[in-house]
């Protein structure tokens, strides 16, 4: 399916700010008045801040980058990504420029079913007392549903229960899972309001005490996929195709890699997430508990193909939701779904799946090519500049100084800067 509007905007980065603005308006369909919230700092405004969180004095910025070039199951994209690390807004369009030339990404998913937890203790017969809950299903579902009639009318809610046995210092426990269809939301607050209401049941039809209700945050029905497919001449010929083999081969057989390769992910995926105002530690502890169920692991994975082509994918839990939360509380999440265009939370998960692919994608063509310093550092020049005191365009020429001297430190800017000052004065 061909796309109505493109984002391979090439040289997005060199247009000052207002043109970006422009492009993304234009792209979007954004409102004056929305485009004028993006501008304007303190966008979140302390009395909606004072009613997100408690005791609360300010509220805390961070920028919005726009990732280009991202062609998804044949529809372009413009990512908003908020994030503090410079490079890795820049490394997304980079990765989505490359994927492109064979198609973009392509991806699938479970759909939205989360687990809501609850821990049964005090039974002397766990095994009898698991088969009697699953003889009761059916009674604990409409229960469960009960809690939120808007959720089912939208098609979702508690759709089964499953329930397992396990071995803890204190002896056996009966853990029960509700598996609930939380549709557009993340779904927190409606499974724990769920797993609350279905206890007292629970306790009756078991004779047990329950303990814990709560969701889990190891999303294993709610997984995203996404893959591309790397064309190798455009990504550099046969040995960048074999660099990246060896460090996807590196991170799958050590942690200590393999922790850093999986932070690369999370560099995109946290970035989108905190732009649509959901939950970031819940994504993160999702995605690394799902990347240790069978010993730490990479998200992605990689693999060549027939034409040498670099084909990569990746699988990871992520619960994201398009209302409830912060998502439409947050003037800014809400404008930032919108730059994106989604319609459904499952739609969003795919995106932000797709993006971690890119993220790690470019990061390992970097750092299996001329390393990871000559893209990040020059990026990270501007803060060192920044830090170094230089305003206005001193900064750009601080910063030009610091890349041609391949010298990335705070002390050399600083000398810079005073001899800028000196010509100047
Ligand atoms: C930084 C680049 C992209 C430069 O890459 P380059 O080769 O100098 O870029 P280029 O000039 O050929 O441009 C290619 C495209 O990149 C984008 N691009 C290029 N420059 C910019 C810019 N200034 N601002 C915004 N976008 C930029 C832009 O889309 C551009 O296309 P165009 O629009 O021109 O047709 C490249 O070196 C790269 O991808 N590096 C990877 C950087 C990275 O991964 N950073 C993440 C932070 S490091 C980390 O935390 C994770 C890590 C690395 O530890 C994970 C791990 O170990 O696995
Ligand atoms: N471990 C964790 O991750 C925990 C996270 N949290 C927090 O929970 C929050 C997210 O909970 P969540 O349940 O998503 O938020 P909300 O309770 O704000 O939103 C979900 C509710 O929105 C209503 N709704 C309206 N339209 C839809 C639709 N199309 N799809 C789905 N629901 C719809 C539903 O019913 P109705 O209108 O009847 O409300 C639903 O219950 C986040 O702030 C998160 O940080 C909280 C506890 C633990």
């Amino acid at each position: 399916m061909a796309s109505e509007k493109s984002s391979r905007i090439e040289g997005f980065y060199k247009l000052p700010i207002e043109k970006r603005l422009k492009k993304v308006v234009e792209f979007s369909g954004l409102s004056d008045e929305e485009a004028e919230l993006l501008k304007k700092t303190g966008s979140l405004s302390i009395d909606i801040a004072d009613r997100m969180i408690e005791n609360v004095i300010g509220t805390f910025e961070l920028p919005i980058g726009i990732a280009t070039n991202f062609l998804i199951d044949g529809k372009d994209y413009l990512i908003p990504m908020v994030i503090e690390e410079p490079s890795v807004v820049a490394a997304a369009s980079n990765a989505a420029k490359m994927a492109r030339v064979k198609g973009g990404f392509w991806t699938s998913s479970t759909g939205p079913l989360m687990i809501g937890q609850v821990q049964v203790t005090n039974l002397p017969n766990p095994n009898y007392a698991r088969l009697q809950v699953l003889a009761h299903k059916d009674e604990i579902i409409e229960k469960a549903n009960e809690q939120d009639p808007m959720l089912v009318s939208l098609g979702g809610g508690c759709k089964d229960i499953e329930a397992r046995v396990i071995d803890t210092m204190k002896g056996k426990m009966l853990i029960i899972h509700l598996i609930v269809d939380v549709r557009d939301a993340m779904g927190a607050n409606a499974v724990n309001t769920m797993a609350e209401a279905v206890a007292p049941l629970i306790e009756k039809i078991t004779g047990g005490r329950v303990y814990l209700r709560i969701i889990s945050n190891l999303a294993v029905y709610r997984l995203a996929r996404a893959y591309a497919i790397f064309d190798k001449d455009a990504i550099g010929g046969e040995e960048v195709v074999e660099g990246i083999m060896n460090a996807y081969a590196f991170a799958l057989a050590d942690p200590f890699r393999c922790a850093t390769h999986n932070k690369g992910i999370m560099n995109g995926i946290s970035a989108v997430v905190l732009a649509t105002g959901n939950d970031f530690r819940a994504i993160e502890a999702g995605a690394h508990a799902y990347a240790s169920l069978n010993g730490y692991k990479p998200l992605t994975t990689y693999e060549v193909n027939s034409k040498g082509d670099l084909v990569g994918t990746i699988e990871v839990p992520v619960a994201v939701g398009v209302i409830g939360g912060s998502t439409s509380v947050n003037p800014l999440a809400k404008i930032n779904l919108k730059i994106l265009g989604v319609k459904s939370a499952d739609e969003l998960s795919r995106i932000i799946a797709a993006v971690g692919l890119a993220q790690n994608f470019a990061a390992l063509r970097a750092l299996a090519t001329e390393g990871i310093q000559r893209g990040h550092m020059s990026l990270h020049a501007r803060n060192i500049a920044i830090s170094a005191g230089a305003k206005g365009d001193e900064i750009d020429k601080v910063v030009e100084v610091l890349v041609r001297e391949r010298k990335i430190r705070m002390d050399r800017a600083m000398e810079i800067l005073k001899e800028i000052r000196s010509k100047k004065g």
